[in-house]
């Protein structure tokens, strides 16, 4: 069972402001929430803004927008981290939220040890990781280095053994944020594929990406948000042919 039912969700950051009389306009190039004054000093970030999304099997869907327009807060909520401010969120499946390639991991273990780490983190049994920790370092890819302690590694190199570990969880539900296209390119094919079967076998997946090549690649519907708010819903060209309408790009 998969499923993801959000009623009518908002979220607030109350942000302490550092004090200033400027008041800057970004209104021609939307950017970030929706910006209010809050009590004694504090300003109000509305990262989401009364959203209501119902998803089930199958659903691969693409979340797009500007900078700032939630789609990391609204992954983050989807995966528990976050609670809204107002509204219902209800999950039914296992989830395994790939949003911060450092969560879960402890940057002074090895890579192998961190298998473990992280695969108890996203819910593993330690029988489960016994017999799967072989194949994640395999796919990984990252042979001896797999030995040495994680702070030695690049960004591409944790967001391989990251990956690798989130993708071998049996989960039903997988909430992505733009790493897949992290690794070089012979590995960023190789999750693709694996990404690809992941949504074949009818799980559900969320995906935040500025690349319109890798939503079309792996997503079937999509939610455009603007500071915060749905903008538009449907199928994956409709909003990508809406937003770049929006932008004045060719939705390539
Ligand atoms: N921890 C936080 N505290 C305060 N404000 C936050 C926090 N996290 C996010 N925000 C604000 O919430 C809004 C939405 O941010 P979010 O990270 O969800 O955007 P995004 O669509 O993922 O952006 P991008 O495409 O740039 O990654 C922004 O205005 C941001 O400033």
């Amino acid at each position: 069972m998969a499923l993801i039912k959000l009623e009518n969700i908002t979220l607030e950051f109350p942000v302490q402001a550092l004090k200033s009389d400027r008041r800057r306009s970004s209104d021609e190039r939307p950017i970030g929430g929706q910006l209010s004054s809050g009590q004694s000093g504090h300003m109000i970030v509305r990262a989401l803004d009364q959203l209501s999304l119902t998803l089930g099997p199958g659903d691969r869907l693409a979340l797009l927008g500007h900078n700032g327009a939630g789609k990391t807060t609204l992954l983050r909520v989807m995966a528990k981290l976050y609670a809204p401010t107002h509204g219902r969120v209800t999950i039914q499946g296992r989830v395994a939220p790939l949003l911060n390639l450092g969560f879960g991991m402890d940057m002074d273990s090895t890579g192998y040890d961190n298998i473990f780490i992280r695969g108890l983190f996203l819910g593993m049994s330690k029988a489960e990781l016994k017999k799967k920790a072989d194949v994640i370092a395999e796919f990984s890819e990252l042979g001896d280095f797999l030995d040495l302690p994680m702070r030695t590694y690049s960004s591409g190199m944790r967001a391989r053994l990251a990956f690798a570990i989130s993708t071998h969880v049996e989960t039903d539900i997988l909430l992505l944020d733009e790493v897949v296209a992290t690794g070089d390119a012979r590995f960023f094919k190789k999750a693709n594929e694996k990404l690809e079967s992941f949504a074949r076998d009818s799980k559900l997946l969320v995906l935040a990406s500025h690349s319109n090549k890798v939503l079309r690649e792996l997503c079937n519907k999509a939610l455009l948000l603007e500071h915060g708010r749905a903008k538009a819903f449907g199928p994956i060209e409709e909003v990508i042919e809406t937003y770049a309408a929006s932008t004045g790009t060719d939705g390539k």
